[in-house]
């Protein structure tokens, strides 16, 4: 034999040995920010104090944040969200939105990827239950060799990204057996995250019997020192709306970009989302739309704080129309823009 029938023989034969070996399970491993289990004082303060003691969300010195997170932060604002959380509450099911949308992404992607062999897709939460580290058990007691652990978040920021990640290798790290791992990065620019909302905001904005003048996309803000130590997150959430505005084909200036839900004392990523609404109505704009791309699924800062607050500051300020577009969520749209990105993660493994 020469050898490049040596080399030909030898590939076959490993491709042969491949495809005879029993495929290893995989698991994939949705992730979302988190929340409360109810909208009374004690389970609002035990997630407000999971949450609110992450150092990658308060980044001042503990020495500095804890006497101020258990002195006061933890005797007042469980009430306050804890009302504003009773007025988006799933009654049905008991439990927060963000739950039940992230429920329903992880039972819909389970479905859309039963061509895979040996895939288990299961969800959790950063903050409160089902929690990543019971989540990901079940994978490792299903058997899982290789896992997938996908933030559900398009754009990447330390407090929300890196926290998911240092938990879930974290909880790997204990393992004797520890599984193969991959994480899903943010998507800002992925062309199928990026249709998938140009399609939602036309869907929308075609069934409305008014025509926004502006289209705010709102974005959670972040600390602006926290940008101004590295964390990428402000140009990519510039990158998703450039984009955007390029896939709408809007005039200049029709869709405009602001941050929204601030917290605490320190100067957040500018403009904010609710000055904005109120200098638009006050200049005398009758008509607009605010979407969320940062949100995967509709929450307290999607429901509340825009559907709501942000539609009465605009009202009281002399505002005629406003509009909240939905999240994604577990529409067609959304599940093709999750379903596609893990796919995509899974190459060479399923
Ligand atoms: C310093 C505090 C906070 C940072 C930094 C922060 C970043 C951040 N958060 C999200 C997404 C969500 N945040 C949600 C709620 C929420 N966020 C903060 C504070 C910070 N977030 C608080 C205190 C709360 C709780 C609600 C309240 O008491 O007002 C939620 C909603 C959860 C739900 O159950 O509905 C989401 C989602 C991102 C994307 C982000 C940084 C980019
Ligand atoms: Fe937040
Ligand atoms: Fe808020």
């Amino acid at each position: 034999m020469n050898s490049t029938a040596a080399i030909a023989d030898r590939d076959t034969t490993a491709l042969a040995q491949q495809a005879a070996a029993p495929l290893k399970k995989t698991g994939v491993l949705l992730v979302n920010l988190g929340t409360p289990d109810g909208t009374d004082y004690w389970p609002m303060r035990r997630y407000l104090s999971e949450f609110l003691s992450d150092k990658r969300v308060i980044e001042w010195p503990r020495a500095v944040w804890l006497p101020i997170l258990y002195g006061i932060v933890l005797s007042v604002r469980p009430q306050k969200s804890g009302r504003a959380y009773a007025e988006i509450w799933n009654r049905e099911r008991n439990e927060s939105p963000l739950r039940t949308f992230t429920r329903a992404q992880g039972e819909k992607l389970a479905v859309r990827l039963q061509d895979l062999a040996n895939v288990q897709v299961e969800w959790g939460m950063r903050y409160g239950q089902p929690s990543i580290k019971d989540k990901l058990d079940a994978l490792l007691a299903a058997g899982c060799e290789r896992v997938l652990c996908f933030p559900l978040y398009p754009q990447y920021s330390a407090p929300t990204t890196a926290t998911v990640n240092d938990v879930f290798f974290a909880h790997l790290s204990s393992k004797r057996f520890m599984p193969a791992a991959r994480t899903v990065p943010s998507y800002e620019d992925a062309p199928v995250y990026i249709d998938a909302l140009a399609r939602s905001i036309e869907e929308h904005l075609a069934g409305l019997d008014f025509e926004p003048e502006h289209v705010i996309a709102s974005y959670h803000g972040i600390p602006q020192s926290y940008s101004a130590k590295g964390d990428p997150y402000r140009s990519q959430c510039e990158t998703t709306s450039r984009l955007l505005d390029a896939r709408l084909g809007w005039p200049q200036g029709r869709l405009m970009t602001t941050f929204q839900s601030r917290f605490g004392p320190e100067e957040w990523l500018q403009p904010y989302t609710d000055k904005t609404v109120e200098a638009l109505a006050r200049q005398g704009v009758k008509s607009i739309a605010v979407f969320n791309p940062g949100f995967v699924v509709d929450c307290l800062e999607t429901l509340e704080e825009i559907a709501g607050e942000a539609g009465e500051i605009f009202h009281e300020n002399g505002g005629s129309n406003f509009t909240h577009i939905p999240c994604l969520n577990d529409s067609d749209n959304g599940m093709n823009v999750i379903e596609s990105l893990v796919r995509n993660e899974l190459q060479g493994w399923v």
